[in-house]
């Protein structure tokens, strides 16, 4: 199987999460966009969706999916989303995509974070994959001196402007050996709105595709 059946393996298995009459948590991203086709052709009639994303709202609306604004939840049971590197905790770093700083904000309403990923993503230790962080972009050049000073390298990622309008740094050359130190660290530096280390909203389930099928880790 290739990449892309193995996020459409992932995407279908996924829907033994959901409810009918259900409000869910939606994530971003190629693997996510599976799981929202494979919601549309389940049959499963949901309450409707709070997304991460304008890419995924535009999404499930084409599938006639309810969107809802986060502010008209009181919580969430569950979250679906992707990532870009998991490890053996279920912390991961996400962004590739720039929504991570939505997808922070639904998967803290959310009881349940249920990353849906292929096996290429699963890694020892997170930092391998470069870590997007949104920030303010007047801060752009103090938070690149930030990161230096812990060996990393931050580059802005060009031409993109997040939903929030906010820029990406890219940053390559960390070794993140406790996430959640990690994360809280950056998450105080100003200028800093989201850092794509999930270590406070990790998950609590992994579906990981791979050649043998679904596996399903739990943290
Ligand atoms: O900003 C994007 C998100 O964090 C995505 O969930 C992440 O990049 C994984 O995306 P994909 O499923 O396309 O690999």
């Amino acid at each position: 199987m290739n990449q892309d059946q193995l996020k459409q393996l992932v995407g279908r298995a996924a829907l033994d999460y959901v409810r009918p009459g259900q409000v869910l948590g939606v994530g971003t991203g190629s693997t996510v966009d599976c799981f929202i086709d494979a919601l549309a052709a389940s049959g499963i009639t949901v309450a409707g969706a709070v997304s991460s994303s304008e890419r995924s709202t535009q999404r499930l609306v084409r599938h006639g999916i309810p969107v809802l604004d986060a502010s008209e939840v009181t919580g969430l049971t569950v979250y679906i989303d992707g990532a870009d590197e998991i490890d053996a905790n279920g912390f991961m770093i996400k962004g590739g995509g720039a929504a991570l700083t939505r997808e922070k904000i639904v998967a803290d309403l959310a009881e349940r974070f249920v990353c849906i990923a292929d096996e290429s993503k699963l890694v020892p230790a997170l930092g391998k994959f470069p870590l997007p962080v949104e920030i303010i972009p007047m801060a752009a050049a103090q938070l690149t001196r930030r990161f230096a000073a812990l060996g990393g390298t931050a580059t802005l990622r060009a031409g993109v402007v997040t939903d929030n309008g906010g820029h990406i740094l890219d940053v390559t050359g960390l070794v993140i050996t406790d996430p959640l130190a990690f994360e809280t660290e950056v998450n105080q530096w100003p200028g800093v709105v989201t850092v794509g280390v999930f270590a406070r909203h990790k998950a609590q389930v992994c579906l990981l595709g791979g050649a043998g099928g679904v596996k399903t880790l739990t943290f």
